[in-house]
C-alpha cells in the first residue's frame, strides 16, 4: 500500500477576480509531521479549508487515502481531524464529559478509544476536572483529543501554538510528534513562525501569494549541520562547465543562482575545489561561505523576516 496519506493535485482557489492559491501540489506520507508555513495572507488558511472540506476547491483535487475530497467528499473527510477555528469546549463540564458529550455524535466511539486519545495527549491526570480550570495548552490537547476521536489519517492543525507560552509550546510538539509516530497519522500544522515549529517537523512547506516555493526536509538540515557543512555561494564562468563537473565528478547537488552556484560543502575541502575548478579553466570570482540554517533558508525564500 502507499504510504501517501494526502495528496494535492493542482489545488487553486479563486475568491471574486482575486486567485488566492495558485495550483498547489504536495503529497503528504503517513507518520509524517509536515509544516505548512508562510507569512500572513500567504493562503495557509484558505488551503486547509480546502483540505479539510470546509470550503470549495475552484480547481484541481485533494485526495485522502486515495478518495477525492470533491468525488467522494463523506469518504474523504472521515479520514480527517483537524482543529481550524478553536473547538468548542463546555467549560463546566470535565475534559472527560466534553469527549463523551461529542464522542456521542459519531457512531462507534468506545469508551476505550477515548481513554486512548487522553493518553495520546496526556491528559489523564486532570481529564475529571473542569475544562474552564484547563491552561490553554490543556485545551489545545483536549481538542487534539477531540480531533482524534474517530480514528483519522490526518490530523490538521491550523496555529496550533499561537497564544502558547513557551512550556505549552513544547508539550504539544511533544505530543503532536507522539501521535504521529504511535498512529501512523499524518500531521499537518501551520504556521507563520519557522522557529516555532521546525524542531516537531519532518518537512516544511513553504508558502507566499498562494503558491509553494520550497519544501525541505528538516532532517537534511540537521544532517547538513551535523556534518560540519556549510552553505557555498561561488561565483564561476563559466557557470554550466563548473555545475557539470561539480555534479558529475564530486556528486555535490548544485543549484544556480543567477551568475553563482549554490550548494552545500564541507568548508575545510573548499580551497581544494578551487584549485580543481582552476585546474579546469573555471574562473572563480568570489566565495561565500556561511552556515546552513533553515531560518536563512527561509529568509532567503521569501525575503523577508516572519521568523518573530
Ligand atoms: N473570503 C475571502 N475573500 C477575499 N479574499 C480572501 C478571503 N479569504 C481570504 N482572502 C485573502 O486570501 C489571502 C490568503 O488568506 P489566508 O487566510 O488563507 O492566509 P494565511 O496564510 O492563513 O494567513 P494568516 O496567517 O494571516 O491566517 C489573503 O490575502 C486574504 O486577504
Amino acid at each position: 500500500m502507499s504510504d501517501v496519506a494526502m495528496e494535492l493535485i493542482d489545488v487553486k482557489k479563486t475568491i471574486g477576480k482575486k486567485e488566492i492559491i495558485k495550483g498547489l501540489s504536495f503529497s503528504i506520507h503517513k507518520g509524517e509531521v509536515f509544516g505548512f508555513i508562510g507569512p500572513n495572507g500567504a493562503g495557509k488558511t484558505t488551503t486547509i479549508r480546502m483540505m479539510v472540506g470546509l470550503m470549495r476547491l475552484t480547481d484541481g483535487d485533494v485526495r485522502i487515502l486515495g478518495k477525492s475530497i470533491t468525488t467522494n467528499y463523506k469518504e474523504a473527510v472521515r479520514e480527517v481531524g483537524a482543529i481550524v477555528e478553536n473547538p468548542e469546549m463546555y467549560p463546566f463540564m470535565s475534559g472527560w464529559q466534553n469527549l463523551k458529550h461529542y464522542a456521542r455524535m459519531i457512531p462507534g466511539i468506545s469508551k476505550e478509544r477515548i481513554q486512548e486519545v487522553i493518553s495520546l495527549v496526556g491528559l489523564e491526570k486532570v481529564i475529571k476536572e473542569k475544562v474552564g480550570r484547563y491552561s490553554l495548552g490543556m485545551r489545545q490537547r483536549l481538542g487534539i483529543a477531540q480531533a482524534l476521536l474517530h480514528n483519522p489519517s490526518i490530523l490538521i492543525l491550523d496555529e496550533p501554538t499561537n497564544g502558547l507560552d513557551p512550556a505549552g509550546i513544547r508539550e504539544i510538539r511533544e505530543y503532536i510528534r507522539k501521535i504521529a509516530r504511535e498512529q501512523q497519522v499524518a500531521v499537518i500544522i501551520s504556521s507563520h513562525l519557522l522557529a516555532e515549529i521546525e524542531q516537531v517537523c519532518d518537512r516544511i512547506g513553504i508558502i507566499k501569494n498562494g503558491e509553494m516555493i520550497a519544501i525541505q526536509s528538516v532532517n537534511d538540515q540537521q544532517e547538513a549541520a551535523q556534518e560540519n557543512l556549510s552553505q557555498v555561494q561561488m561565483e564561476v564562468s563559466p557557470i554550466d562547465k563548473a555545475k557539470n563537473l561539480l555534479k558529475e565528478k564530486y556528486e555535490i547537488d548544485v543549484d544556480v543562482e543567477e551568475d553563482s552556484l549554490s550548494f552545500q560543502y564541507n568548508k575545510a575541502d573548499i580551497p581544494e575545489l578551487i584549485r580543481l575548478l582552476v585546474a579546469e579553466e573555471i574562473n572563480v570570482f568570489q566565495v561565500g561561505i556561511s552556515k546552513v540554517t533553515l531560518e536563512d533558508k527561509f529568509f532567503d525564500l521569501i525575503g523577508e523576516n516572519v521568523i518573530g
